[in-house]
This record gives structure tokens, sequence and C-alpha cells, in this order.
């Protein structure tokens, strides 16, 4: 059976330019749809062709399975309601009349307002807070207060399909948040929405669908929890986000960190750490561009969350474990990649100590090894001893010893201004060594 609404090969041109690029989705009905993109993407003209205000260049929408645009009009306004942004902002009307002509397609020529259009547009007054608003000329509203009128407008039409275009860009948070409450609910009885959105965190928490657009094509489409995630987010909009998961509702959020720029700095570092010690060096790192990797750390870990959630390769091993053969064998294989295997100072037990065995092997293979004084300090070693002698043994074959993470940062920068320092420990860099010692 086909879905309830469906686009196949999908074009639009300006002219042209193509805005809409052979798309092809389908949702059933009751779907809750958070369309997002980047500015041009195509989402609005997506919209205007799903409304059938547009006409495909090529492809075709269909509603239940039948060719919008051979629906009579009637029955195309009767079923889909738009919210759109381009309406006219300037109408002298009080605010109830902008409202019941949403009941305008429900009438037959010259019927007059029934008692039951009143209770239609009274309810959806009440729902989007404008009853207040009611004997108001539209023209003299805010920005916000226009836009939940023109929503109630759409609810009195009493659409099975609502496609609305950024319908919380004017809305202070409170009413933000409203409006998605309400389309929930309107979802809830049986309405299928789609919704520009500029906010992944509202469609995250209230759509159960999301359809990324990207150049005028379906970036991904799918469910929230398949569909919003870090990668693509970050790709699609080319900003870095940091990801969370909402206590209450269990959905994503996320938290827009950077402008995503390809790592600037030439040097890639592999980072050894563990209990949230590598977390201050991890954000050092990260701002001056340089590419890390991270492991081997135990799966719900300080620094295997901080790692997961900024994106970056990480290996791990099961939580409470001790690490397994292949797990180090894959972390050695990463660091190999890398300029430097950095060591934070993180507690040394049993499960962990391979990782400093790791390091030791990768030193004999030529990898340059940098650590902390703090590393050193017994208070950190709970195996007897034994990490101490890998990390001093690390030392006496080369390894940086460093007072703090600035500190490393400026030899790291140093590195990349004099590229014969690699082999040679810088001033700041030996002196930490052998106060060390
Ligand atoms: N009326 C028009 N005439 C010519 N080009 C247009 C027109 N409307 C949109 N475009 C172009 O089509 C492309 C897609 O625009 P569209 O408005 O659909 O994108 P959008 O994803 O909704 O953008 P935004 O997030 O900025 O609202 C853009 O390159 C835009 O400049």
């Amino acid at each position: 059976m086909g879905k309830y609404l469906e686009t196949r090969d999908l074009s639009f041109y300006y002219g042209s330019l193509p805005a809409v690029r052979r798309v092809n989705f389908g949702i059933e009905r009751g779907a809750f749809v958070g369309v997002l993109g980047p500015n041009g993407s195509g989402k609005s003209t997506l919209l205007s062709l799903l409304a059938g205000l547009l006409e495909p260049a090529q492809g075709k929408v269909y509603l239940e399975e039948k060719d919008l645009l051979k629906l009579p009009r009637k029955t195309r306004a009767k079923k889909i309601g738009m919210v759109f942004q381009n309406f006219p902002d300037q109408l002298e009307l009080p605010c109830h009349e902008i409202v019941m002509m949403g009941r305008f397609p429900h009438w037959r020529r010259w019927q007059k307002e029934s008692l039951r259009d009143y209770q239609v547009v009274n309810r959806a007054m009440q729902q989007t807070a404008t009853l207040h608003l009611a004997e108001q000329p539209f023209a003299q509203l805010s920005g916000g207060e226009k836009q939940r009128v023109m929503i109630a407008r759409a609810l009195a039409q009493e659409p099975e399909l609502l496609l609305l275009d950024e319908p919380t860009s004017h809305l202070d948070i409170l009413y933000q948040i409203e409006i998605m409450s309400i389309l929930a609910q309107l979802r809830e009885q049986g309405i299928t929405i789609l919704c520009v959105l500029h906010d992944p965190n509202l469609a995250a928490q209230f759509c159960n669908q999301a359809l990324l657009m990207k150049e005028g094509k379906i970036f991904a489409f799918g469910k929230i929890e398949e569909v919003m995630k870090i990668s693509v987010l970050s790709e699609l909009f080319g900003v870095e986000f940091l990801e969370e998961t909402h206590p209450y509702t269990l959905r994503p959020f996320f938290i827009p960190l950077s402008i995503s720029t390809p790592y600037k700095h030439p040097l890639k570092v592999h980072l050894i750490c563990g209990g949230g010690s590598g977390k201050p060096l991890l954000r050092l790192l990260l701002q001056k561009g340089i590419e890390v990797s991270v492991g081997v750390v135990n799966q719900l870990d300080a620094d295997e969350e901080a790692a997961r959630k900024l994106n970056l390769e990480v290996v791990t091993e099961k939580p409470f474990s001790s690490i397994q053969k292949e797990n180090l064998e894959k972390a050695e294989r990463i660091a190999m990649q890398k300029d430097y295997v950095i060591i934070a100072p993180t507690f040394w037990g049993e499960g962990n100590l391979a990782n400093l065995e790791i390091a030791l092997s990768l030193q004999e293979k030529g990898k340059k090894v940098l650590l902390f004084e703090k590393c050193l300090d017994s208070k950190f070693d709970f195996t007897g001893g034994k990490a101490r002698q890998y990390l001093e043994a690390l030392c006496k074959r080369g390894a940086l010893v460093f007072k703090s993470p600035t500190s490393l940062l400026d030899y790291l920068d140093e590195d990349v201004a004099t590229p014969k320092r690699t082999t040679m420990p810088s001033e700041s860099a030996q002196s930490a060594e052998s106060e060390a010692k």
C-alpha cells in the first residue's frame, strides 16, 4: 500500500536554478516530520510543491495515492492547511475574521458563518493563545502574534495535512514550545504534519521523523533517533555539535559548539586517558584544530563519553573490563597514524595498564610520546609500581614531560614552526623532564 503523502522524482527549477532535485520520500498518515537544512536548501520550495502551489518540473506529489495536482482545488484546500511565511501582514481585518478565513473551503457559495464555524474558530484561537487578540486589527500585531493567528487560521481549516514553514521563527521561547506542543497534540488527533524548522532541538523533541535537505536533495530521511546524529548534523550544517540525551523525554538534544573546520593544525595526536583526565586537554587540542583520537577507554568512562559526544575516533573497551588484545591492536594502529602519543595524568590499575604497554611499543616504533609531570606521581599508581616503571621507561627512552597542558600545546606549536624540533626536545620540555627525574 502506498503512503499517505509521497513524492516521486520531484524536481523544481527557478529559471535554470534547481531548487528541488529528484526528491523521493513517503510518509504515513499521522507523521510529524521536521524539515531541516541550511538556508537555500529547498525546504520552502518543497513545501510549496507539497501544497500544490508550485507545479513540479519533473515528478509528482501523491496524496493518498492520487496525483495532488489532479485533485479539485477545493478538495486540496480542505485537506491541506498551510502556514507559510509570505502572508499579507498589513491586513486591517480583526484577527477573528482572519481565523474565520480558514473555514472558507468548508463553505458552499453564499453560505454564512454557522455556529460550528464560530466554535471551531474559538477553539483554534484558544489553542494558539490568540483569543484576546480577536478584535484587534491583524496589521497591528507583533510578528509572533501574527504567526500565532496564522496558525489559528490553519487550525480552523481542520486540515488532514498541515504544512508549516518556520512556524516558530518569530516566537519567543515560550510560544515556540507551546506551538510545537499544539502540533504534537494535533498529530495525536491524526493530523499529518510537515514543518520546516531551523532549530534541530525542536525537531528532535517534538517530531517523530526528520527530513534533512541539502542543495535541493534529501540528505537524510527517517526516524529522529536514526537521522538526528551529530555526525549527520555536523555535515549538514557545517557546525560542530555536542549531543546530550534529554533526561525526561530521552530524546537527543544538540548544543552547537563552533563552526566545523577541517582539522587545520598539521599535527595529529593520540590521547591515552581515562576517568576524565583527558577532558581539559581534549578541549585545548580541538580548539587548536588538532585531530585527536582517544583510547583505549572503558565505555561510560568520562573521557569515553566526551570523545563520543565530540564525534572523535575512540577505541573503547567494555565497562569495568581489562583491555582486550584486539582493542589494544586497534588503538596501536590508530595511534601509528598520528604524530604524537600523549598520556594524560590518569589513575593506573591492572585494567588500563596495557595502554602504557602500547605507548612503549609505539615509542619503539619511533612514535613520540608526551606526558605530564603529574603522571609520574605515585598516587596515580594502583598497580604496585608497574605503571610508574613503564612511565619511567618511556621517559628514559625520550618521552617529553610537561608541567601543564598549555606548555605541551606551546611545544606542539613550536614543533610545527620548527620541523627539526620533532626529533629534539624543546628547552621547556627538557627542563620539565629533568625536574620530573
Ligand atoms: N522565487 C524565487 N525565485 C528564484 N529563486 C528562488 C526563489 N525562491 C527561492 N529561490 C532559490 O531557490 C533555492 C531554494 O530556496 P528555498 O527558499 O526553497 O530554500 P530554503 O531551504 O527554504 O531556505 P531558507 O532556510 O533560507 O528559508 C535558493 O537557492 C533560493 O535562492
